[in-house]
């Protein structure tokens, strides 16, 4: 009978204890609540922190269709033929394309350029004239005239074995000290009728008063004597000059090094009218004078051999300044882009859209005719530049050298600023490549967009589909890499080329395959890439996410890069343009692959801002995206004002180009985005002259804490050629096999400490100079990482019209 009055109570017992004890009953189910929602969280964190896991074991796939329309035209896709070194592509299956027509095979024409003849140097007749080398030195205690005397036995001693003997005559040596400086600078000394003189000057540095102070002070006067001729050396050869400095004393050109050598080089090419015919050799008699000496003697070998054979001393870089040369002397013509991605203002390339030669808009592909502009039906693959059309002369005139009928190289003014010792570009600081050592080539001048910011649509072909008489691969590779040294050699007598740089600028070591067009539209991009990597050149492929078909079967670059120039599909096709109706279902596909082949190659996001059109409210978007193909690295950069019609048509203005500052902001909040969805990105590095912030994947590009943004180029060469075995793995007939590498394969050095975000990113070895007035009054940083010059009050950061870029170097 007990149990039915116990039961009977159990409500106001319940009752009782619920008012005695609710408080704490209260508070024990809040607290177990807010453990069990936090350690879901906690897991849920670190399962999406491992989105991107460092590939021990094999790595999921998922197939990307790839429709019949994206397929190049004239084309069926085999992947497994173009599989050239079996890396792990066969897992982005690219569905056959469901009934397209078979067509007949592409042809294919190679087509060398022709070979331009160079004009004789009008004073020196090879057949008639001889050359007569002398050799000048200077030396107070010593150095300078065992190194003088070494090097005239070495030279000679070439001569005697070079051909023909006659031309090129025994040097002869002169003490400084001891001749008569009229004898020899104010004009060329008067010989034998067919004798002319090349000049080769050795000399030291004192930074007290000493003979070479009077030497100096001789060559000026003599510049600068009303009596006589500014230039009175014209009538020499050539002249080059050798400096030998001590970098204990004076570490740095700014503090001294060599300052006596590079004010005679100075003046010799103001009083030989620039008849630089090598760069200025500099040496440090305690580390490499010997080494460098050698290095200057064989250019200088090359440049005798070149004036013997009638070419003079090349055709030099056009406009490369006045007599009154100096070092403030820019280099760089009006029309120089700079970097790919470096626009500038000119009247050449103010051509309005309508005015394009060959622009063709085929957004009808199916179609196997197409319309010109001039509504001339056209059945048979053309040319895509012909010598004879307006576009190949206005891309000429730009600078570019054209390879076959639509491959482009062309020299960036980086390279010619890495050359003077004045800086690399971003990708030295985030990767180590040394600009120049770069060359910047493309093997299609045709795109399929016509984005706003780029200045080249105006004379640049456009299309969607690859139609044109196709140059074969080793045919482009040879064109652009000669086409590449010859405008290097260029540069031997441009102010401030630095006789080392220039050496080892004749040995290319990257290719930013990213000039003008889209590279992966040529049909052949796989074998050119082998190429490059066959001749240990590294490759920076970018492509517009706008080739799906292609990418999917493209061989492993060393960087892949997609450029994502909006968040979203209205954005991309205000910003972009592109002629392919379906671009964003292009786009998306474009961004599966990359995450699918992101284990294959580094893969990288490039990001230009343009402030007003893809900037504000659009970080979510751009998380979105690196959430979806989840890439090694996202670059960052404000776009530079082009000028052009088109861009001005599109409402660009100044107005749209950011500051550094909000470049800075922007990647400050896609990286906090992108922490709150457990994506592990950090912002690694910083190039602050030219806008460029780099993001970082941090369970990848870290190593013991630290950034390892930069490559190790030739482990990536040695696995490409198998000569050391990569770590990327897959399951192949039910095995875990090693099938190839994967990015953290080929890890270079730490990211040095002077490009880590808040550090600048300029290296301190490189020497800054500022174009005349353009120094700021004050240099401050603001935040972190932010570099802001004060002109005066007024905020200068980010490109301004007219200049080439605000934060010079
Ligand atoms: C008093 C003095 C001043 C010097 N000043 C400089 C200088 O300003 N910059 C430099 O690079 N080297 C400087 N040096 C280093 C010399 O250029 C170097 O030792 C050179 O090899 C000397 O050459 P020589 O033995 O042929 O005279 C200086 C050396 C001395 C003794
Ligand atoms: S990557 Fe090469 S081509 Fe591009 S800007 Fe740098 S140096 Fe020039």
């Amino acid at each position: 009978m007990d149990t039915p009055d116990t039961l009977r109570q159990l409500p106001a017992e319940l009752l009782l204890i619920w008012h005695s004890h609710r408080i704490s009953i209260l508070l024990s189910t809040a607290s177990l609540v807010t453990i069990i929602r936090f350690t879901i969280y906690l897991r849920g964190k670190r399962e999406k922190l491992s989105v991107s896991p460092i590939p021990g074991s094999p790595t999921e796939k998922t197939v990307i269709e790839l429709k019949p329309e994206w397929l190049p035209e004239n084309t069926t896709l085999d992947p497994s033929a173009l599989n050239i070194d079996n890396h792990a592509e066969g897992s982005t299956i690219a569905i056959p394309p469901a009934g397209k027509a078979k067509k007949l095979p592409r042809t294919v024409k190679g087509q060398r350029l022709p070979s331009k003849t160079l004009k004789p140097a009008s004073i020196f007749n090879p057949t008639t004239d001889s050359i007569q080398p002398l050799i000048f030195f200077q030396s107070l205690s010593g150095t300078t005239e065992r190194f003088a005397s070494k090097y005239v036995e070495n030279l000679s001693s070439w001569i005697s074995t070079s051909q023909p003997i006659s031309s090129l005559l025994e040097p002869q040596v002169h003490d400084l000290s001891y001749i008569e400086y009229d004898d020899y600078f104010i004009s060329p000394p008067k010989g034998e009728s067919h004798t002319r003189y090349f000049y080769l000057i050795l000399l030291p540095t004192y930074n007290i008063d000493t003979v070479l102070s009077t030497f100096l002070e001789n060559l000026q006067e003599t510049h600068n004597d009303f009596r006589i001729d500014t230039a009175p050396l014209t009538g020499l050869l050539g002249y080059a000059v050798f400096g030998f400095g001590d970098k204990e004393g004076w570490p740095t050109e700014e503090e001294g090094f060599c300052s006596q050598a590079r004010e005679v080089d100075k003046w010799m090419a103001r009083l030989t009218g620039r008849k630089r015919a090598y760069p200025l050799g500099l040496g440090d008699v305690k580390m490499d004078a010997e080494q460098r000496l050698e290095e200057w003697r064989f250019g200088v070998q090359e440049a005798l051999v070149e004036i013997r054979e009638g070419r003079g001393l090349g055709e030099g870089v056009p406009g490369s300044g006045d007599p009154a040369e100096s070092d403030e002397d820019d280099i760089d013509i009006a029309q120089d882009s700079g970097s790919e991605d470096v626009l500038i203002q000119s009247s050449l390339v103010n051509t309005s859209i309508s005015d394009a030669p060959i622009a063709m808009d085929f957004t009808t592909y199916k179609s196997t005719t197409y319309k010109s502009t001039t509504s001339k039906s056209i059945t048979q693959p053309q040319e895509m530049v012909p010598v004879t059309s307006p576009t190949h002369s206005a891309l000429t005139k730009q600078g570019y050298t054209i390879i076959g009928s639509h491959s482009g190289v062309k020299i960036c003014r980086w390279t010619k600023s890495a050359l003077r010792g004045r800086g690399s570009c971003y990708k030295y600081s985030f990767y180590g490549i040394a600009s120049h050592l770069c060359m910047e080539a493309t093997p299609s001048l045709s795109c399929s967009n016509k984005c706003v910011f780029c200045w080249r649509h105006g004379t640049n072909p456009v299309g969607t589909t690859w139609r044109w008489i196709t140059d074969p691969p080793d045919v482009i590779f040879n064109g652009i890499t000669e086409a590449h040294y010859k405008k290097i050699k260029m540069m031997k007598g441009v102010p401030g080329v630095r006789a080392e740089r220039f050496a080892e600028a004749m040995r290319i070591r990257h290719c930013a395959l990213s000039l003008v067009g889209e590279p992966i539209f040529y049909p052949h991009i796989n074998e050119l890439v082998n190429i490059m990597h066959r001749n240990r050149i590294s490759t920076f492929l970018v492509c517009n996410a706008q080739h799906p078909a292609q990418l999917a079967v493209l061989v492993p670059v060393t960087q892949l890069y997609v450029s994502i120039d909006a968040s979203n599909k209205q954005s991309l096709r205000k910003i972009d343009r592109p002629l392919h109706r379906d671009f964003w279902e292009r786009f998306c596909a474009c961004l599966d692959i990359l995450r699918n082949r992101r284990f294959e190659q580094r893969t990288v996001f490039r990001l230009t801002l343009v402030k007003g059109f893809n900037m504000a409210e659009e970080v979510k978007g751009y998380a979105d995206l690196v959430q979806r193909a989840l890439p090694g690295f996202v670059e960052v950069k404000g776009v530079t004002y082009c000028g052009t019609s088109a861009a001005g048509s599109a409402g660009l203005t100044m107005q749209n180009v950011p500051f550094y500052e909000e470049i800075a902001e922007f990647v400050k909040e896609l990286e906090k985005e992108l922490e709150s969805r457990g994506l592990g990105y950090g912002i690694a590095a910083e190039h602050a002259h030219s806008c460029c912030i780099l993001l970082a994947d941090k369970e990848r590009f870290k190593r013991d804490g630290k950034w390892v943004t930069r490559i190790d180029f030739e482990k990536f060469f040695d696995l490409h050629e198998g000569k050391v075995e990569g770590t990327r793995k897959e399951v192949v007939d039910g095995e875990e096999k090693v099938v190839g590498w994967r990015p953290e394969d080929y890890l270079g050095d730490d990211t040095p400490e002077w490009a880590l975000w808040g550090n600048g990113g300029f290296d301190p070895r490189d020497v800054r100079v500022w174009r005349k007035g353009k120094r700021p009054k004050k240099e401050k940083r603001e935040g972190e990482g932010c570099v802001v010059n004060e002109r005066g009050g007024k905020k200068e950061v980010g490109a301004k019209k007219g200049d080439k870029a605000i934060i010079e170097i």
